[in-house]
């Protein structure tokens, strides 16, 4: 199954700069693994906002939601899922969007 998800990032100005880096290593990190999995199939910032587009195959919503949850930086996430499905015009190979 197929996920457009919008994460934007707010991250308090007050918190420990240390501990920030080491969320953002730590979220490249899985984030890394989880593309080289098939999982996390792209990532795009949005120009001029601390956010991005990803998008996500996983085998149900369950999936994407425990994948989510385990992010170090979601704790400072707003996310938005939107579920995707296989538009009748595309060319695109069916195998993508199952
Ligand atoms: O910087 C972001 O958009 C948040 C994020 C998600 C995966 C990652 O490496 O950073």
């Amino acid at each position: 199954m197929l996920f457009h998800v919008h994460m934007l990032v707010d991250i308090p100005l007050d918190l420990d700069k240390t501990y920030v880096e080491e969320l953002k290593a730590k979220e490249k990190a899985l984030s890394q693994d989880l593309q080289r999995q098939g999982k996390w199939t792209h990532i795009w910032r949005i120009a001029g906002q601390y956010a991005n587009i990803s998008i996500f195959n996983v085998a149900s919503a369950g999936e994407l939601h425990d994948i989510l949850l385990s992010l170090p930086l979601y704790p400072f996430m707003q996310v938005e899922v939107t579920a995707l499905c296989q538009h009748y015009s595309s060319v695109k190979n069916e195998e993508d969007a199952h």
